[in-house]
């Protein structure tokens, strides 16, 4: 039962401008969970979810720690298969097609569904190397020019180009934390990813680092859907279109990032958005 619309004063968060003109998602829906629960041995993390997830949207996960956000975001991309004890149940469909098909490729469904985690982490290879493992491991690329272009167009996406183009043959893992998490969205979008995962992508970065992620974020959902994890309510204020918040296992509500932050349906929603518990 809602206790009443929380005044703007009791919220922890400050929506941006851009908040008051963010569009809401329309159209196709790109990736769609039902019923999804998952199971770590004998005990069940996720209590059914059911969500929709329009192209080209950001949507933010929010909760507790311990909610359920980065399990059910592993669901998008079957990443709990390499976790021996889950099991996850429901349904998850890409562009209506079921990912948890048997007959389903599941390093295809990865390129397709990219990710990229809490720390950085650059393969122990060069810059250029950390890019062109994907291309060439998914066959897209048929020559050394065109593999070269993939590199520079994805670093050049993920805002990393200028900092590395003299230096493609160093490590990655000589990059800084926020340079190095670039490499790795470039990565993923190097094998042309339809979705990008994010989990907490910053919370390893300095504000500097976070504030040039956000940005790309902005700029990359114009040609991606990308779903992200995150602690920070400001930072799903900042980058997200809409905001899911998880609470025990369970979906509570998710609507516009606006809504959820100024006009929340649900206590608990309330009651976490207001710094009462989480
Ligand atoms: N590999 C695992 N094995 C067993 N239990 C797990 C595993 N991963 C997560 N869990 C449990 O599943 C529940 C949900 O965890 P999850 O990490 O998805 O939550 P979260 O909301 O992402 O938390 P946080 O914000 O702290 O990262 C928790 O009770 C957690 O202890």
């Amino acid at each position: 039962m809602n206790m009443g619309q929380p005044s703007m004063n009791t919220l922890k968060v400050t929506l941006p401008e851009s908040a008051d003109s963010q569009a809401l998602p329309q159209g196709n829906i790109k990736m769609s969970a039902r019923d999804v629960k998952v199971f770590y041995g004998a005990s069940e993390a996720l209590h059914g979810i059911n969500m929709d997830i329009y192209e080209n949207e950001v949507v933010a996960f929010i909760g507790p720690s311990g909610c359920g956000k980065s399990t059910f975001l592993r669901c998008l991309n079957r990443m709990n298969d390499t976790i021996d004890s889950a099991r996850v149940t429901g349904k998850v469909t890409l562009d209506d097609q079921d990912i948890y098909d048997p007959s389903l490729d599941v390093v295809q469904l990865r390129a397709q569904v990219g990710m990229v985690f809490q720390k950085p982490n650059p393969f122990p290879k060069s810059i250029f190397e950390n890019i062109a493992y994907g291309p060439r491991l998914h066959g897209l690329v048929d020559n050394k020019t065109d593999l070269e272009e993939i590199v520079e167009s994805s670093l050049r996406r993920a805002g990393l180009w200028n900092e590395v183009k003299d230096r493609l043959d160093a490590p990655g893992t000589g990059l800084s934390g926020g340079q190095q998490q670039r490499l790795c969205i470039a990565r993923a979008i190097a094998v042309s990813p339809e979705v990008i995962l994010m989990d907490e992508p910053c919370s390893a970065l300095d504000p500097i680092a976070t504030t040039i992620i956000e940005e790309l974020i902005d700029e990359l959902k114009g040609s991606y859907t990308i779903a992200i994890v995150t602690h920070n309510m400001q930072q799903a204020a900042r980058v997200s279109d809409r905001t899911a918040f998880f609470h025990l296992g369970n979906l509570v509500e998710l609507s516009a990032t606006r809504e959820i932050f100024t006009n929340p349906q649900d206590t608990r929603t309330e009651d976490y958005i207001t710094g009462r518990f989480g």
